[in-house]
């Protein structure tokens, strides 16, 4: 943290003295005066926006929203008419009746006032699926993100502060950037608090007060220029220091284990009554996150991978017998590796978490590299980190765990390498020349490319507007390419994870021509289980294919060619 700020940046360094500021120091008595506002059942007339006559709502058949301050506060269900459900977010009326509220300053904005229905209407959602039968439900949809004509917060009322966590992805400078300018230029927030290295640093470290003048050129630099960390989510003491600071608005930012501490955080925050909106803004390189059509950062990592396979095609493409060996991130998911193939289509083996494989005999990852190389004289692997884990730990156990209680991967890249290596020399008496690299660091601790860079401003606006409408508990993120409003419970029940039954691990597997490893009577059996159960759950038999077909026969074909 301190080398970022005493880094090159002039700009940066030389506001260090002014703007850190001591975490004991900035305790003040407001956690007495805001305990006070008291924890109440939710008014029917919650301050969400919803019109329910207009598309057969009734407010009957909107669940119960009440938390029992026990940590099991219900999903915020809306029934509409053709099995249409709307998964709300919370808002601070539901528990806090009678909040006032404010015109949204933006009607007065000069670069908003002139765009037509600038607010987001009251009724305005996604649909998940965008796919669908004509006979069949309209299914599950979010709220539409953007400014409502109301909010709940007055300017200089409002007092934010943004923390990131866990690990670097490109982009995330950019997302406190346009926090910090988008409550500035458009709700005219001057208190935004940055803290310092993850969760703990909200009672364990320093502060930062954060301008648009601080923020101008973070951008264009990598990592979090707030830091980060692994472990240290104390929920009582992060609720205690928000308290005791007076924030009211906190924007966390961080892949699935962040966004599973900020719903305690907004349930602790609930349960104590508090007018605190909490926002989380998803940050994964490795795609992990469910629901949302993809992550910030995500398209420059698999830009970035591609340098490091082209490195690894040219050295692969220039010796005799040449193969190149690139890991990527992807500790449960393997969307870098799946994607940074599909792009790059010089990749001949794309080896994933989610997809089991084994070494030797036929039809296995030995044999395929040796026809490789038969035909074409070189070949180029990608691998995911966790691909292949199950291998690895009939030879090596580990249960070490990071601080966040994350399991520590074996190296997969050197192990592999080394099979490789020891099978082709040993066993086949071939000389192969493997060149192994590792840009796995390299793809995420560089600033977010252009497209990216857009996303993070949609993303970091989305979640102002949001929390400035009073809604709280909720992550944005698009959906089918709108962006959108989620309840915590909805992204973190489960990760995102490549369906190796889907057409995009199809259209994969036809690009490099790669077995499918289906057949081997030695694929672990658990694994199996695994894909059985995430197909289950992600192809709903009705689901229609483009050519007419419905998944499920797509799948029983596709086992059936495996075999
Ligand atoms: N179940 C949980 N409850 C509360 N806090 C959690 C939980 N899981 C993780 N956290 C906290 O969230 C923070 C980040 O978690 P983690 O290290 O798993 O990274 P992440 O947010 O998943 O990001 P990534 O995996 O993409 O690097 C850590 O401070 C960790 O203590
Ligand atoms: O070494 P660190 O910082 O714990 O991060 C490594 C992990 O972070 C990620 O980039 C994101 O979860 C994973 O792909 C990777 O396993
Ligand atoms: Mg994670």
């Amino acid at each position: 943290m301190d080398s970022i700020f005493s880094s090159n940046s002039s700009s940066i360094s030389c506001l260090k003295p002014r703007f850190l500021e001591s975490s004991k120091s900035a305790i003040t008595t407001s956690r007495n005066l805001s305990s006070s506002i008291c924890f109440s059942a939710p008014t029917s007339d919650s301050g969400s926006d919803s019109a329910f006559s207009m598309i057969g709502f009734s407010r009957a058949s909107m669940s119960n929203v009440n938390g029992n301050g026990n940590g099991n506060i219900k999903p915020k269900i809306v029934n509409g008419d053709f099995g249409y459900v709307l998964e709300d977010v919370p808002h601070l009326t539901d528990y806090i009746p009678d909040l006032p509220t404010y015109s949204n300053p933006l009607q007065d904005n000069p670069a908003y006032s002139v765009v037509k229905q600038y607010f987001v209407h009251v009724d305005d959602t996604v649909p998940q699926k965008i796919v669908v039968h004509k006979d069949g439900p309209r299914g599950i949809h979010f709220r539409r993100a953007g400014p409502r004509q109301k909010v709940y917060f007055e300017s200089d009322e409002v007092h934010a502060c943004i923390v990131t966590c866990g690990g670097l992805c490109p982009g995330l400078n950019t997302v406190i950037r346009e926090l910090v300018c988008g409550l500035h230029h458009m709700y005219g927030v001057k208190r935004v608090l940055g803290i310092d290295g993850g969760y703990r640093g909200f009672y364990a470290r320093n502060t930062i007060n954060l301008t648009p003048k601080v923020v101008n050129d973070i951008h264009k630099r990598g990592g979090t220029i707030l830091g980060t960390s692994r472990g240290g989510h104390d929920t009582a003491k992060i609720v205690d220091s928000i308290q005791d600071r007076g924030i009211n608005q906190v924007y966390i930012i961080g892949g699935d284990g962040t966004q599973k501490g900020a719903s305690v955080i907004f349930e602790e925050i609930r349960r104590r009554g508090l007018k605190v909106a909490v926002a989380g803004i998803p940050k994964t390189i490795d795609n992990d996150i469910p629901v949302i059509d993809k992550s910030f950062g995500f398209d420059t990592a698999v830009e970035e991978a591609q340098r490091a396979i082209n490195a690894a095609h040219v050295e692969a493409e220039s010796i005799e017998n040449g193969i190149g060996l690139v890991k990527l991130m992807g500790r449960n998911s393997g969307f870098i590796a799946m994607y940074a193939t599909l792009a790059s289509r010089d990749v001949d083996c794309c080896l994933i978490p989610e997809s089991p494989f084994y070494l030797e005999g036929e039809g296995g990852l030995f044999d395929y590299i040796e026809k490789r190389l038969k035909e074409n004289g070189h070949m180029v692997i990608v691998i995911a980190e966790g691909a292949g884990q199950e291998l690895l730990s009939q030879t090596i156990q580990s249960t070490q765990q990071d601080a966040s209680g994350n399991k520590l991967l074996q190296d997969v890249g050197l192990w592999i390498s080394q099979r490789i290596k020891d099978y082709f020399s040993k066993q086949k008496k071939m000389t192969i020349n493997l060149k192994y690299i590792d840009p796995t660091y390299m793809i995420r601790a560089i600033p977010g490319n252009a497209s990216d860079n857009v996303y993070c401003t949609l993303l970091a606006q989305s979640v102002v507007h949001g929390a400035m409408a009073g809604y709280t508990g909720f992550t944005s993120g698009l959906v089918n390419g709108r962006q959108t409003y989620i309840p915590f419970y909805r992204i973190i029940e489960k990760q995102n994870k490549v369906v190796i039954t889907d057409r995009m691990w199809a259209r994969l597997l036809s690009s490099t021509n790669q077995p499918s490893f289906w057949s081997a009577k030695d694929c672990i059996e658990d694994k199996k289980e695994d894909i059985a159960k995430v197909k289950e759950e992600e192809e709903p038999e009705n689901r229609l294919m483009d050519n007419g077909n419905c998944a499920s026969d797509i799948v029983a074909k596709k086992e059936v060619s495996y075999m």
